[in-house]
Parts: structure tokens; C-alpha cells; sequence
């Protein structure tokens, strides 16, 4: 069954909650036919009465919680199998396929819109159950007068009608609204990316400010619409109470022979399935919202797929298939797709082969493509054109997973988790590396994490090598990795570090800028704009 567009329950499931609602909505018009009865002859009500009408209030209560409850907990079901489900395909997307997308759209679906999701699941159990209490109420209303509820039911199927159309009129705004909110969490996230660069500019500021203000603003427009909207078709709903009242009260009795009882019992049932029928349509814009909130979760995942086709890679590769032996980049190219009207940069054709205890620096300028080549050599992206290829055996979609595995990389934009996720080490095996990083006394390492991980730049810098060693794979891939060192721990860096290295038979490739120390390495590689110029 879908529910909210989740994949929630199985029909078993769906009738049990269908029936516990239907059997709430029984037992509280049979509670109201009791008291009604009483109220007209109150000396006939004795304690049968009273205990009949207080089984069928327990039932309508008990039945309505089971309900709720067991609604909420299918919908956080469906919502926790989609946040899981998404972990996967973003896990499974390339690193192309996510930049692409963008972290502020895939943080907000999986944040707000699952926020949004999960509030509607209460008011859909609640728009139920009103459902259920209205029919029933009608049925009875049928019973002491099928003129009375011609009329109360042709009013209230049109006054239905127009609400559902308003709501369903609520969907641009809606859509306005969802694309606010994106420009809106856009905005805030350069606020706190970017608090440094405010405080020491007032005129950056203001105009930050003023940006932030105009995206506030859009979802201040667009939340105002759609609840201005719903109020009205609100209001129109609770006016056509107006009419059926008058209609019962000064037109029925006109037609229809009416007892004085009966017309008291029509009345009092009106206003208690009124106040139903407005229970139900409050949580209606809620289920559109969230039907809305779907849609832009399935968009996404849809894009995620997409990009999962145009690029995927095996991620139940065994280990990697060849011996260790040289890697090779043959006429290896990478190519960003090209924005409209712009040329897309290129890297490449590189060919190069780095045998085991080989040391290679790439050299170049900024934007001269280096971190791309890092990325396309260590399979992060795959390579437009040409191979890489480590011990004769070719990265390819089965094998890149497991390739990878051979790969330590630290880039400029190096991510530390709050755990050292996949490595399994002993304080032991930490420390003394954290002493040869000169970080022993600012962090430790215990129960699977570093004690402190707010150091300065050089220093995480530090600590991301320290992971990378105790990976200890054969390849190591470092990004201007020296660049905010000190010259000292620079000099150990080139002349302590890479030596022994390349004593252990890794192959080392490191950006590097450090012309007075091109001689620790084997080779360079000098790119120019992308090309490979010695
Ligand atoms: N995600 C991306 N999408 C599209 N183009 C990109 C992307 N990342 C980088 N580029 C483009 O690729 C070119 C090379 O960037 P790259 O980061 O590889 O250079 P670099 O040599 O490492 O520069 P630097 O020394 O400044 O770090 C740049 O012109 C940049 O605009």
C-alpha cells in the first residue's frame, strides 16, 4: 500500500487500520443514537443504557488510537526505509552524479521533506477517522430523515468539491514555495559558510543581507498564498453550515412532515458532523504538502538513478583482482560536461606509468588540472577517454570499487569523520604516529575516534596522513598536501616521509609546489591548462 506516496504497508496491514477506523466511526454513531434516544425520553435510559453508550465510547476511542498510532508508526516505516534507501543510492552515486545534484537539494529532500512527510501522517489518521464518524453520522441522519439528508448531503458534497478544487489549485504555489526553500537554504548555508568573510566587510554584509532577505521573502510570499488560500476555502466550507442549518430549521419543515424531536436530534447531528467534516479538510492541505514533499523526494531519487545508470560501478567488487604492480594511465583524458556557451575543461591525454617505489609529483598552475587528474587516477571519476590500469589489470566498472581500495587520497578538501570509520587499529598502533606528526599531546586516539579534532589546518592535515598510513595501502595520493605545513615539518615531509615511502614500495603521487624539493621525487609531471606539457 502507498500512503503519503511511501511504500507503507501490506493490504493485510491496510485493512487492519482501514477496519479499527471503521469500527471508531460505528462505535461513535452508535454512541450518539444512544444519547440522542435518552435525551428524548430520559426516563426509559437506565444502566444498560449508560453502559452500552460507554462500550461504544471506549471502542470509538480505543479503535481511533490503535489507528493513529499504528498509521504514524507505518509512515516512519516508509520514511526510515526511504532515508536508508537514499543513504544507498547516494553511496552508489558517483562523485560526479552528487556534485551535480548538489549537497543543499539533497539535504533539504532528505530533512524537510521528510519533516513535512512525517506531520502529515498524524492529520491523515485524523482526516480518517473524521471520514469514518461523518459517513456514519450520515447514515443515521438518513435514518431519522432521508429529505434532511438529500439536503445535507448535496451541501456538503458540493462544499467538498470546492475545497479539494482550491487545494488542488494550491499546487504552484506549493511548487513556488519548495524552490523558495532551496534558495532560501542556499543562502543560509553561504551565511555560516561565509560568517569570516561578513564580519570584516559592512558592505558584504548588507548585500548577503539582502539576498538572505529576498529568499526569506520568497517563502513568506509563497507560504502566505497557500494558507491565505486554504483559510478562504475554510471559511466558504463553515459558511455553507449556515445554509444547511437554515435550510433544516426554515425550509425542510415546510415540505416534510418534521416531529419538533425529531428536528432537535437533525440539529444537534449536524453541528457534531460539521465539526467532523472540518476535522477532516484541516488535514487535507497537510496531505497535499506531503504529497507535494513526495514528489520532489522521488525527483530526486530519479535523478540519483540517473546518474547511477550513466555512471555506476559495482559496489559488491570482490578484492582487487591483479598483484600489486605499476599503475598506468594510457591516453587517459577526463572532460567536465560543458555548461551552455562555455568550452568544458579537459585534462589530458596523460600517459604514465608509476611502478611500486616510484615517487611522482604533478606540478602546475591553479586551475591547470591537477586535482582533476588526481581524481580520474584514483578512479573517483572515470576517465572520458583512455585506461587506467594498476598491475596490468584495467579499472573498470566491476573493478573500480576495489581498485579504490588500493587508494589512500587526501585532496584539498579532505573530509575528517567523527570516527575513523573501516579501520579497525588499537591506541597502540596510533600513537606512535601521532608522536612522528608532532600531534601527540594535541589529540588521542581512543574508542574508535580522535579525543580532539578542532586543530589548526596543518595539523588535521596532519591527522588525515596519520589515517592515510594506518590504511597503509599501496598507493598514496596527496593534494599540495605540504602546502600548509611548516617549513620544518615541510622538510620532514620530503626528505623523512616520502623516502620511506618509497623504501615500503608505495607509489606516491603528490601535487606539489615546492620547487626546492622537486629532487625528492622520481618524476614530475608538469600540466599546463590541462595538458601535459613535460
Ligand atoms: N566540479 C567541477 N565541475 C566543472 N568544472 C570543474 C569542476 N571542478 C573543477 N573544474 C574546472 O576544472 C579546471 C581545473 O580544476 P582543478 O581543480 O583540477 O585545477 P588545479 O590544477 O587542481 O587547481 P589549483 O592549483 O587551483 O588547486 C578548472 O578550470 C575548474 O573550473
Amino acid at each position: 500500500m502507498k500512503l503519503l506516496g511511501l511504500e507503507v504497508a501490506s493490504p493485510g496491514q491496510q485493512l487492519a487500520v482501514v477496519g479499527a477506523v471503521t469500527a471508531a466511526g460505528l462505535a461513535n454513531a452508535l454512541a450518539i443514537t444512544i444519547v440522542s434516544g435518552a435525551a428524548q425520553s430520559p426516563a426509559g435510559a437506565g444502566v444498560t443504557t449508560l453502559l452500552t453508550f460507554a462500550a461504544a465510547a471506549v471502542v470509538s476511542i480505543g479503535a481511533n488510537r490503535w489507528a493513529s498510532h499504528r498509521l504514524n508508526a507505518l509512515v516512519e516505516t516508509g520514511l526510515y526505509r526511504t532515508r536508508v534507501r537514499f543513504f544507498e543510492k547516494i553511496e552508489r552515486t558517483e562523485l560526479r552524479g552528487i556534485e551535480a545534484i548538489g549537497p543543499t537539494e539533497i539535504v533539504d529532500r532528505l530533512a524537510q521533506n521528510m519533516a513535512i512527510i512525517s506531520a502529515a501522517a498524524s492529520s491523515i489518521g485524523r482526516v480518517m477517522q473524521a471520514l469514518s464518524i461523518v459517513a456514519f453520522a450520515l447514515i443515521y441522519v438518513a435514518f431519522l430523515s432521508p429529505a434532511a439528508f438529500v439536503v445535507i448531503a448535496a451541501l456538503q458534497i458540493g462544499a467538498l468539491l470546492q475545497f479539494r478544487a482550491a487545494v488542488n489549485r494550491t499546487d504552484a504555489i506549493l511548487r513556488n514555495y519548495d524552490a523558495a526553500r532551496l534558495r532560501f537554504f542556499d543562502r543560509l548555508m553561504g551565511l555560516l559558510r561565509g560568517a569570516k568573510e561578513i564580519k570584516l566587510s559592512r558592505a558584504r554584509s548588507r548585500d548577503v543581507r539582502a539576498e538572505f532577505a529576498a529568499a526569506s521573502a520568497g517563502l513568506r510570499d509563497a507560504s502566505t498564498r497557500f494558507d491565505g488560500l486554504i483559510d478562504d476555502s475554510y471559511l466558504f466550507l463553515n459558511a455553507q453550515l449556515y445554509l444547511v442549518l437554515a435550510g433544516l430549521v426554515f425550509v425542510l419543515p415546510q415540505y416534510v412532515a418534521l416531529a419538533d424531536a425529531t428536528l432537535s436530534i437533525l440539529l444537534t447531528t449536524t453541528l457534531f458532523l460539521w465539526g467532523n467534516i472540518e476535522g477532516a479538510i484541516i488535514g487535507y492541505p497537510a496531505y497535499v504538502q506531503a504529497a507535494q514533499a513526495t514528489e520532489a523526494l522521488a525527483s530526486l531519487e530519479r535523478r540519483l538513478d540517473g546518474a547511477a545508470r550513466k555512471v555506476s560501478v559495482a559496489q559488491e567488487a570482490a578484492d582487487w583482482p591483479g598483484q600489486p604492480g605499476p599503475l598506468e594511465l594510457c591516453g587517459v583524458e577526463y572532460a567536465y560536461p560543458a555548461s551552455p556557451g562555455e568550452n568544458a575543461f579537459r585534462v589530458g591525454p596523460v600517459d604514465l606509468t608509476v611502478a611500486p617505489g616510484e615517487v611522482v609529483f604533478i606540478v602546475g598552475g591553479n586551475g591547470s588540472g591537477k586535482s582533476t587528474l588526481l581524481k580520474t587516477l584514483t578512479g573517483l571519476y572515470p576517465p572520458t577517454r583512455g585506461r587506467v590500469r594498476l598491475g596490468g589489470v584495467t579499472v573498470d566498472a566491476t573493478t573500480a570499487a576495489a581498485f579504490r581500495e588500493q587508494v589512500s587520497l587526501i585532496l584539498a578538501d579532505f573530509h575528517l569523520f567523527s570516527r575513523t570509520y573501516g579501520l579497525d587499529v588499537s591506541p597502540e598502533q596510533v600513537q606512535p604516529l601521532l608522536r612522528q606528526m608532532q600531534l601527540a599531546g594535541k589529540t588521542a586516539y581512543k574508542d574508535g575516534r580522535f579525543t580532539r579534532r578542532d586543530l589548526s589546518t596543518g595539523q588535521r592535515k596532519r591527522l588525515a596522513l596519520v589515517l592515510a598510513m594506518l590504511e597503509d595501502r599501496p598507493i598514496l595520493v596527496l593534494d599540495e598536501w605540504p602546502a600548509d605545513q611548516d617549513p620544518e615539518f615541510r622538510r620532514h615531509f620530503y626528505e623523512v616521509l616520502i623516502p620511506a615511502w618509497r623504501a615500503q614500495g608505495k607509489i606516491v603521487i603528490a601535487v606539489s609546489h615546492d620547487d626546492r624539493y622537486f629532487h625528492c621525487a622520481d618524476r614530475l609531471l608538469v600540466l599546463d591548462y590541462g595538458r601535459v606539457r613535460a
